[in-house]
């Protein structure tokens, strides 16, 4: 089905109100999910809410908390999220990394006890928009098993790098060769993976979205290389926020919550200038662009520079929400 972002953005503000969670705090996460969804990211806007008021109704996720500062040295900031709703809490922190690079030049927001942000290419956009570099990431709940392993011993632990300028280029990847996210994108669409995402039961690569689901055998991406990734950015997460790692969250919590995650803020109009900056970020573009192509009718493309089409084409067409999904919500 089709719908509007105002229908998106009322439905799941009603769900948050019926659950006394505060008006304005209600309208902001309503439309921050309505916006991923409008954004094209569905895995982590509307097909995400149900798991979200799921972690709501199960109290991992204290809606009426407020993240506070712990410590500040200079350009890098410790802050506790106090188990506050993770995407509105992973906003405020972007915002506090981009205020410490417009003095210092670069700003690290380094957060513990956070909960689920969603679409973590939000905060990269964000900053990007505003002409900083974004980089942020977030540890998760062991979702995910080592090279090598068959046990969930590491996290998604999804890294996002976003580049200003027209358009805005930005990676936000999962360590997963797919998110759990997209596995269900893909299910609910009858679709196989385009490529291998994970192990079936018996050991062998497979392309069938739902079998990885059930059996969480997923694949890192690059294989060693993404659960390499993986580790170490749990650990700088961990370290720098003084929070839990992925172990921690995994063994002694009921569920994913209680996360540490890592924003950062990159000023760049004062390292080079505007004119400049286009030029040089255009020749790049188009050195890889015009790449020649592996299959003709294929383009190549630059990572986030399929957002601005799918948001007019949103805003335009209505937004595709899957039926199952949508009644699930409304239900709730
Ligand atoms: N715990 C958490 O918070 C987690 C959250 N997530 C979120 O889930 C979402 C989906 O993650 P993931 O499944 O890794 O996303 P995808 O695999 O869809 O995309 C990952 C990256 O690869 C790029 N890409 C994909 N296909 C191509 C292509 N054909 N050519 C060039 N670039 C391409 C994407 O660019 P483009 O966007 O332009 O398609 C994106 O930057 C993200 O928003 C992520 O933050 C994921 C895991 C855990
Ligand atoms: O992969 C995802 O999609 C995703 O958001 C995660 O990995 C979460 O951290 C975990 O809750 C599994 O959904």
């Amino acid at each position: 089905m089709k719908l509007s972002f105002e229908t998106l953005q009322k439905e799941f503000k009603r769900v948050l109100i019926a659950r006394h969670v505060k008006p304005d705090v209600a309208d902001e996460c309503a439309t921050m999910f309505a916006q991923t969804t409008e954004s094209g990211v569905y895995s982590h806007g509307v097909n995400r809410f149900p798991r979200f008021i799921q972690q709501l109704d199960q109290g991992d996720i204290h809606p009426d908390a407020v993240a506070k500062k712990i410590l500040s040295l200079g350009a890098i900031e410790q802050w506790d999220a106090q188990r506050s709703i993770g995407n509105l809490t992973a906003k405020k922190m972007m915002d506090r990394a981009i205020s410490l690079a417009s003095d210092h030049g670069i700003g690290l927001v380094a957060l513990r006890n956070a909960n689920h942000w969603m679409r973590g290419g939000s905060y990269g956009w964000q900053a990007a928009e505003k002409g900083y570099i974004g980089i942020c990431w977030t540890n998760s709940i062991a979702v995910m098993p080592p090279w090598g392993a068959k046990e969930c011993r590491i996290g998604t632990n999804p890294l996002i790098v976003a580049i200003p300028g027209s358009p805005i280029t930005m990676v936000d990847m999962s360590m997963s060769m797919f998110s759990y996210g997209m596995l269900e994108v893909n299910r609910l669409a009858g679709r196989e993976l385009p490529v291998d995402g994970g192990f079936d039961d018996n050991g062998q690569l497979t392309r069938e979205p739902g079998v990885i689901e059930k059996n969480r055998r997923i694949l890192p991406m690059g294989y060693w290389k993404g659960s390499g990734l993986s580790i170490v950015l749990d650990m700088i997460a961990t370290l720098l926020s003084d929070g839990a790692s992925v172990a921690e969250v995994t063994e002694d919590n009921s569920d994913e919550y209680g996360i540490s995650q890592i924003f950062i803020a990159i000023e760049v109009d004062r390292l080079i200038d505007g004119a400049t900056r286009d030029t040089k970020l255009r020749r790049i573009m188009d050195y890889v662009t015009t790449a020649e192509r592996n299959n003709p009718d294929e383009a190549v493309r630059l990572p986030g520079h399929e957002f601005t089409r799918l948001l007019a084409e949103n805003r335009h067409n209505g937004i595709t929400v899957d039926d199952s999904v949508w009644a699930k919500i409304q239900a709730l």
